[in-house]
């Protein structure tokens, strides 16, 4: 298995371009089972989450391909041969089960496993089947798999979720868009990425108001038709970059980066010391003097602090003067990290859902353990500001959700490599 070889290095300058979003390109591409026409998507990031998604849709008979180094998909969906999603695919990538919505709109008929749990906690999906339910599917848990089936097609109909679930919002949004008359969805997810699913949906031929707000009208349509689709900035890499010149002292340039993706976590970044200025290419990010001070962050659904960036987060507060607390909201185990930051340095006692991370002066190298997708990224930043070397084993992880890492920190002056096993 591969690891990173991070040298603490100083101060790191320059420009960092930011990539597609990981979190929307993996709700867009089983936005193709919708249509039998097909669905290009541009600015698609170059991830091993994406090939696996590639497998699934491959998986259920749809054609698949990738142009121009990876970052269009061209998908389309015209014969599908299955309507399962097996557990192999399903386990490795919680964001499989979002072909249950629309395989159920089209065909009338689903097989999808349950995702189970993963290293940052609990994958339930009773939001999305609840909400399914409501719009009239039939829905059942048999060997692990949920069997949906609609015969007689969805129906529109008012309702409300518990909680503001992304993933079920994508997936009953999906649903919906085929559905026979309306649908309300009520406490609906706000996320950038549901607003960028909408548009695609839109450009589809799809009927809905009121993304981005907590209320979502869909108007049932026959049918979808093709259409072409940007995929919207990586908000969660920008804001992992946006923390490298805090961490390490400098001024990068995150070229693609927009303010309104990343709001609650500017306000904390300024909070702390961070001066976070627009330009005509993106965002400029530098300290705006001395250490950097702590900060008390909760994470919450958006437009609040996202959980995504949690763990970045608390790599720069190790380093921070003062003592912050961190409360993880979203899920229950997600704080893998912290022993691994301890490793090097840093002062975290973890109590249930809350962190308390007193800032040390310097974090010193060492090697550690990537647990999850974030947490390997945030060992990685914290390798940029500390004395010494730092290796990051379980690579993998990181190649879920950032493309050429190395690449675009070498690119600001990082002393990094991989470590081909
Ligand atoms: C609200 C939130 O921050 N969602 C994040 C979540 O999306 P993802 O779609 O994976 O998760 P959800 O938004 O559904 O919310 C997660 C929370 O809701 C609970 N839950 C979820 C579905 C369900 O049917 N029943 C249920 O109880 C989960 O146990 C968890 O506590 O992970 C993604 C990957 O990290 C992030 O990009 C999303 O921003
Ligand atoms: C945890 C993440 O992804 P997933 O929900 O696909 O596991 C993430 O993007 O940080």
């Amino acid at each position: 298995m591969d690891s990173i070889l991070v040298t603490g290095n100083g101060a790191l300058s320059g420009q960092i371009p930011i990539a597609g979003a990981k979190n929307a390109c993996l709700t867009l591409m089983p936005a193709t089972l919708l249509s039998e026409e097909p669905l290009t998507l541009t600015n698609a990031p170059r991830l091993s989450d994406i090939k696996t998604m590639t497998a699934l849709l491959q998986s259920l008979g749809a054609e698949v391909s990738t142009l121009q180094d990876g970052q269009v998909i061209a998908m389309s969906s015209h014969d599908l041969t299955s309507h399962t999603a097996d557990y192999d695919i399903v386990r490795k990538m919680r964001a499989s089960n979002l072909v249950l919505g629309p395989l159920l709109a089209r065909f009338g008929q689903a097989v999808v496993s349950l995702p189970g749990g993963c290293a940052i906690g609990a994958r339930p999906m009773d939001l999305h089947t609840d909400g399914l339910a409501a719009l009239g599917a039939e829905i059942e848990l048999k060997d692990g798999y949920l069997h949906a089936k609609a015969p007689g097609g969805l129906k529109g109909a008012v309702h409300e979720m518990r909680f503001a679930s992304v993933g079920a919002t994508e997936n009953i949004v999906m649903a919906a868009t085929l559905a026979k008359g309306t649908t309300v969805l009520k406490n609906a997810a706000r996320e950038p990425e549901i607003v960028d699913l909408v548009d695609c949906l839109r450009k589809m031929g799809a009927q809905i108001s009121g993304e981005g707000t907590s209320t979502i009208e869909i108007q049932g349509v026959d049918r979808l038709h093709g259409a072409t689709h940007q995929v919207v900035t990586d908000r969660i890499e920008l804001g992992t970059y946006m923390l490298v010149p805090a961490i390490c002292g400098g001024e990068v340039e995150l070229l693609g980066g927009r303010m309104d993706l990343v709001g609650a976590f500017v306000e904390k970044l300024d909070a702390a010391g961070i001066s976070v200025e627009e330009t005509e290419k993106g965002l400029k990010v530098c300290r705006r003097n001395g250490r950097v001070k702590a900060v008390d962050v909760t994470t919450e659904p958006f437009p609040g602090f996202p959980t995504d960036l949690q763990a970045q987060m608390m790599a720069l507060l190790c380093t921070a003067e003062g003592t912050s607390v961190l409360e993880e909201k979203i899920f229950e185990n997600r704080f893998m990290h912290a022993p691994e930051l301890m490793r090097m340095g840093a002062n975290i006692e973890v109590q249930g859902g809350t962190a308390t991370v007193t800032g040390v002066e310097q974090l010193k190298g060492a090697p550690v353990m990537a647990t999850d997708l974030r947490a390997s990224v945030s060992l990685i930043l914290a390798g940029l500001a500390a004395e010494g070397e730092t290796v990051v084993s379980r690579v993998y992880h990181l190649d879920r959700g950032y493309e050429h890492v190395v690449r675009k920190l070498e690119g600001v002056g990082a002393k990094i490599e991989r470590i081909k096993s």
